[in-house]
């Protein structure tokens, strides 16, 4: 049967208002709207469709590779059986399958995960719910096929190609050693003010090598050459000059008053890490800065507790780090001076853990699904610690993201505006976003950013997932308030 209904009112042109109320913000309704994998033609979809896959398909290769390195039958199996979970994951992914709750493997997050699955995301698959949960729970998952056997429960499938690529920085790698291995000390003669502006100048650079440090991230450089890598690790002063141009947002004069400002005390800086090897090894250089130059008397650094979107800092790639530059031979073709220089370096770092002046943390947290809005809510202990901080730096995309709430704010949408609570709670510490920009959600691009982005859509298409540009971004908070949970 056929219906003539010419008589109905017309469609409406409903229009959705941006952002949200905060009442109806949550994980599957970001304050703008989300990026989801079936967004044909967004670096989601390409992520969810082919990127994971092969990730999962090299990780599975690697866990190969291990299979045929060892010889009793009892790991054997138990790691077949890893390898035989692995494959149901991919199938999962390629089918786009529901998320189903995480196993009881003993982990301490299984309560954070099971909640925000079973409250917002019911029914709802890998390529249907938001990229930046689907994406975290992948490797949440991954983590799962080895968390629930007997003899492979701490198993890296990324730790090869993790060791893999800082072998490969060696030119960069010691062209910071051989400058930073002896402890910062002002030149002779210098009034306090050229003290300061000296001070000032290397901080800035080291805030660029810090930030671009980053470029070298594994799950976007599968490919990349030896001459590649190095072009992007290039730390050579005219190199950072032309950089600079290439930070859309650029709070970078401020973030120096704030750490200028914690010098008669020395403050505590905390670094959320993204990326272990190369990137890590540039957060070090920079952390070591801070404390020789006493704007710092103490430094924590947040890593996360298990294997984490490719090439994310564990314990075991902070350990180690240290470890390789003291007692390691990774580099071919080089002179006796520059593996001391990597020694020596190594061995001032391990000495500033021994002291209590660098602290590696591991809070369950960091290895969820949630975004850093629900940090206040759902690891209000993480909150309180973090509100303790002088100053929070965030390295990298993927924290970028989290903070941002991953979805489609407008470019010119203020930093403070775009994280919401990290911002805004009472207690909020000073945060800074280092991020090469290598996603989707831009923000912090100033008044004028949307013509800006529309215009670098036009003439560069792909500069959002490029790694070319950066932004620096700092967020007051609100430090000093009482922190307070509802
Ligand atoms: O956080 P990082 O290392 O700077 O970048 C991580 C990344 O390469 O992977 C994610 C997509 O899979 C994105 O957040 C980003 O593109």
């Amino acid at each position: 049967m056929h219906l003539t209904l010419s008589h109905l009112p017309s469609k409406q042109d409903i229009k959705l208002v941006y952002p949200r109320t905060p009442s109806s913000i949550d994980p599957n309704n970001p304050p703008w709207p989300a990026f989801r994998g079936y967004h044909t033609y967004s670096f989601a979809y390409a992520t969810m469709g082919h990127r994971l896959p092969t990730i999962l398909g090299k990780a599975i290769d690697d866990v190969v590779e291990t299979l045929n390195q060892e010889s009793e039958e009892d790991r054997v199996v138990d790691l077949v059986d890893c390898i035989k979970r692995m494959d149901e994951l991919k199938e999962d992914l390629q089918a786009h399958a529901k998320l189903r709750p995480i196993i009881d493997d003993g982990e301490a997050d299984v309560a954070l995960w099971n909640k925000e699955i079973a409250k917002y995301f019911q029914g709802k698959d890998f390529m249907n719910a938001p990229w930046l949960f689907a994406e975290a729970y992948k490797y949440r998952r991954l983590r799962e096929c080895f968390s629930v056997s007997k003899l492979w429960q701490q198993y890296d499938v990324f730790f090869r190609q993790k060791c893999d690529t800082f072998s490969r920085s060696g030119d960069a790698v010691f062209e910071l050693s051989t400058r930073f291995v002896e402890p910062f000390k002002h030149k002779e003669g210098l009034s306090a003010q050229e003290k300061l502006d000296a001070e000032r100048l290397m901080f800035l650079e080291l805030t660029q090598i810090c930030l671009w440090g980053n470029s070298t991230d594994l799950s976007l450089l599968i490919n990349m050459t030896e001459e590649q890598i190095k072009s992007l690790q290039s730390t050579g002063g005219e190199n950072l000059a032309a950089t600079e141009k290439n930070i859309l947002g650029n709070d970078m004069a401020r973030l120096w008053e704030v750490v200028r400002d914690l010098k008669d005390t020395g403050g505590r800086i905390d670094f959320v890490l993204d990326n272990a090897g190369f990137e890590l090894y540039c957060d070090c250089v920079y952390a070591d800065f801070l404390i020789q130059s006493g704007l710092a008397k103490e430094v924590r650094f947040h890593g996360k507790r298990y294997p984490w979107f490719v090439s994310d800092v564990t314990k075991k790639d902070w350990n180690w780090l240290l470890n390789m530059m003291v007692y390691g031979h990774l580099f071919p073709k080089v002179t006796d001076e520059e593996v001391e220089s990597l020694r020596q370096l190594g061995l001032r770092w391990k000495q500033y853990e021994k002291e209590g002046k660098w602290v590696y943390e591991q809070h369950p947290f960091w290895c969820t699904g949630y975004t850093y809005w629900d940090l206040h809510n759902e690891a209000p202990d993480l909150f309180l610690h973090l509100s303790r901080s002088d100053l929070v730096i965030f390295k990298g995309d993927l924290n970028h993201r989290k903070l941002t709430y991953d979805c489609a704010a407008p470019p010119s949408t203020d930093f403070e505006i775009a994280i919401g609570p990290m911002a805004s709670a009472a207690g909020a510490p000073r945060i800074c976003s280092l991020r090469t920009i290598k996603s989707d959600v831009v923000v912090g691009l100033g008044p004028n950013g949307d013509e800006l982005a529309d215009k670098l859509d036009k003439e560069e298409p792909g500069w959002k997932i490029s790694g070319k540009y950066a932004v620096v971004l700092l967020s007051e908070g609100r430090p000093g308030e009482k922190v307070r949970f509802a």
